[in-house]
């Protein structure tokens, strides 16, 4: 029988880079070419949610005592460490991304042990991982961003190791483990607009993400994710990103001048809240990136044909704007992962007219608000009264019905939270493991 000693749940959020990462320097210890910046979305709507708890399985109790915390005790726990992935048995292995991030947090703990006789002694116990997405995982809608990131909440949160929870590291501290379970996610253990700052120390220590604003700065920005395709992608990131960097002259610029200067440009749009000069560093910062895939041999095609379409949507739409006159400047930023959908960036006002504009181009897009940002949903035909006067209307076809399969509206977000930590599990919604150290209530999770 095995039974729970100490259990913690976090969830975290989904972040999407305006600066984006693409290339690393270290592939073991996930060090990048660059540094990069994101903006982390609403965890009301889109997110990881991780339970994980310290388990006593009767064999371990006797052996607990006598060998206490060493590290053949937790050499040993770790063998037995499990983690279930929506609903499914993952290998988490002896090695690997998984394994290192939960490694560096048990070591972390080993040493509080160590140094303070009076702290519990769970480092050298199995550890039960649970979690889930509430979102289709792997589709390029940064699973693994908010899946890590909450990975490594919940266990530090578990090990009491966060300064929210009395330990001694730092948020920034603890992307550095969450950078190696995938480099997106250190952006992910902060809210608001944060950068990942690349670092130069070869062991990786100064390569950390830090927040650039909070939420609250900017709290009027949205997303709007149009999903084009939520089918697996045909080339990873990590692999993508790597044949760039062996291949790639076009990435060599992008490093040198491109993103450094892009970096401090908008880093200060964000800061004065200019959503104009946002918008544009996002787009071009996108487009730079797909041409230095393209200049990847083979090359690398992550946009689509609608993927294009929705791309001279948007400069239309700020072109109209901005001949308009007046100050009135972007009403929305495009940009894309390594995939074919679209995440448009937009201040809240301009959010109605953007929405009808993709629904008028695009019919049949799954949109239901679920998490009524709106007070109506907006209307689906065009309206010109809306419309910059010089807006050209037949800037694209309207595509056939379904060419963007989904939409979702959110917004800028908070970092990670903890849901619960104790003893016990608790028989409300809290936790994903219950008292058997089992997962529990997976038919239960809401998803988007
Ligand atoms: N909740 C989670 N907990 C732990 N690991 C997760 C979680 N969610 C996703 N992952 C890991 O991330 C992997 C998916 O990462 P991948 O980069 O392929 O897709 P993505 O993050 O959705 O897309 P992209 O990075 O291009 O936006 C999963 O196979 C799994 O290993
Ligand atoms: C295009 C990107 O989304 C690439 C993300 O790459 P990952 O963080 O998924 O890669 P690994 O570090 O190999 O896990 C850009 C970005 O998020 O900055």
């Amino acid at each position: 029988m095995a039974r729970i000693k100490r259990i913690a749940t976090a969830s975290a959020p989904v972040n999407i880079a305006v600066v984006k990462y693409w290339g690393k320097k270290d592939t073991k210890l996930i060090l990048p070419t660059n540094d990069s910046l994101s903006v982390t979305l609403d965890q009301d709507h889109l997110r990881s949610l991780t339970s994980s708890a310290a388990v006593e399985v009767e064999e371990e109790e006797e052996q607990g005592e006598s060998a206490s915390a060493s590290a053949a005790a937790a050499a040993a726990a770790a063998s037995k460490d499990r983690l279930w992935l929506n609903g499914v048995e993952e290998e988490i292995g002896s090695e690997g991304r998984l394994r290192t991030c939960i490694d560096e947090l048990r070591n972390a703990r080993r040493k509080v042990e160590g140094e303070d006789g009076g702290v519990e002694k769970i480092a050298h116990l199995p550890l039960h991982i649970v979690s889930e997405n509430n979102f289709p995982t792997a589709a390029g809608l940064a699973s693994s961003a908010s899946g890590f990131a909450a990975l490594v909440w919940s266990i530090s949160s578990l090990y009491q190791l966060n300064s929210d929870s009395g330990g001694h590291l730092s948020t920034s501290a603890l992307s550095r483990v969450a950078r190696q379970g995938s480099g997106s996610a250190c952006r992910s253990l902060f809210g608001g607009f944060v950068a990942w700052q690349g670092g130069e120390a070869k062991d990786g220590s100064d390569s950390l993400a830090l927040q650039v604003a909070e939420r609250e700065h900017w709290k009027d920005l949205h997303a709007i994710i149009c999903v084009i395709s939520d089918a697996k992608k045909g080339t990873p990131s990590t692999a993508g990103m790597q044949r760039t960097v062996q291949t790639s002259a076009a990435l060599q610029s992008r490093i040198s001048h491109v993103v450094p200067e892009r970096m401090q440009r908008i880093t200060s749009a964000i800061k004065q809240r200019d959503f104009d000069a946002f918008a544009k560093e996002t787009m071009r910062d996108s487009n730079n990136f797909h041409a230095t895939c393209l200049d990847t041999s083979p090359p690398i095609f992550y946009l689509n044909d609608t993927s294009r379409l929705v791309i001279q949507l948007v400069e239309e739409l700020n072109r109209s704007s901005e001949q308009a006159g007046a100050g009135a400047g972007a009403i929305a930023a495009y940009t894309f992962d390594a995939g074919p959908n679209a995440v448009l960036y937009a201040p809240e006002k301009n959010v109605p007219l953007v929405l009808s504009l993709i629904r008028h181009y695009f019919p049949n897009a799954d949109f239901d608000d679920p998490f009524k940002l709106l007070p109506s949903l907006p209307r689906d035909g065009l309206s010109s009264a809306d419309l910059p006067s010089t807006f050209n209307k037949s800037v694209i076809p309207v595509s056939e019905a379904g060419a963007v399969r989904r939409l979702i509206h959110t917004r800028v977000g908070d970092g990670p939270r903890i849901l619960g930590a104790g003893s016990s599990s608790t028989d409300d919604d809290t936790h994903l493991i219950g008292q058997d150290a089992l997962p529990i209530r997976l038919q239960r999770v809401k998803r988007v």
